[in-house]
């Protein structure tokens, strides 16, 4: 697999807190991201670990703290993310080479072809199947399959080991890996191990 390497990038996030239905979730978090690096991000459930990953995109604003970027040319930080969450967000009618050209145009900055992109992640010949028709493992790497054909620089994953077998339980590690040599950056939330040897681990709440 191909990929750009990225500019120099430094995304740090100060004295976050968030608040939601009125319920203080957390408070005073920071973390620091930059080339080749990842953070898993773990916490009990509600803890506000997806909370924290809608803040870093842009989808909603902490109640407390700052989120800021330099390098990338002063990008805001929503645009360079890239957001695999808990809703994979793929359109059902369409088909995978579909949703994944759909996203491509959506988010510029275009990476693999998505044929290509659907190969690697395994699903060589799912291109031209109704993503409706795909079950529960097979829609997540369509998914994923997302953050190969438009190339940003942090990868915002939640629970990205979801619904994938061991074998593509590996896969994604494998694509984390390359990722994080090319000089991307990844916050990861998650239960389980993500096989990355080198990820720091930020745990919020009690
Ligand atoms: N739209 C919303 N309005 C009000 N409260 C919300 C909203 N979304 C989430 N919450 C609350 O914010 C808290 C944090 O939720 P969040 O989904 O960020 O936790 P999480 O750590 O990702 O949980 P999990 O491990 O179960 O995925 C929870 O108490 C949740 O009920």
């Amino acid at each position: 697999m191909t990929q750009i390497p990225f500019q120099r990038f430094a995304l740090t996030a100060e004295g976050l807190a968030c608040r939601r239905g009125g319920r203080a979730v957390f408070g005073d978090v920071s973390f620091h991201l930059e080339n080749g690096t990842a953070i898993a991000l773990t916490g009990r459930n509600g803890a506000g670990k997806s909370s924290l990953i809608a803040m870093v995109c842009g989808r909603l604003r902490p109640e407390a703290g700052v989120i800021k970027l330099e390098g990338q040319g002063d990008l805001p930080p929503a645009e360079a993310v890239h957001l695999v969450g808990h809703r994979d967000g793929l359109k059902t009618a369409l088909t995978a080479a579909e949703n994944l050209r759909f996203a491509q145009d959506l988010l510029g900055q275009p990476g693999l072809d998505p044929a290509e992109a659907l190969a690697t992640v395994g699903l060589p010949h799912a291109g031209s199947l109704p993503v409706g028709y795909l079950s529960a493992g097979q829609r997540r790497r369509v998914a994923l399959a997302r953050l190969l054909v438009a190339s940003r620089p942090i990868w915002l994953l939640d629970e990205p080991m979801a619904a994938l077998d061991i074998g593509s339980q590996a896969m994604l590690s494998q694509l984390m890996q390359a990722h994080l040599a090319a000089g991307g950056a990844i916050l990861a939330a998650t239960h389980g191990p993500l096989g990355l040897d080198g990820a720091r681990e930020l745990r919020i709440g009690p």
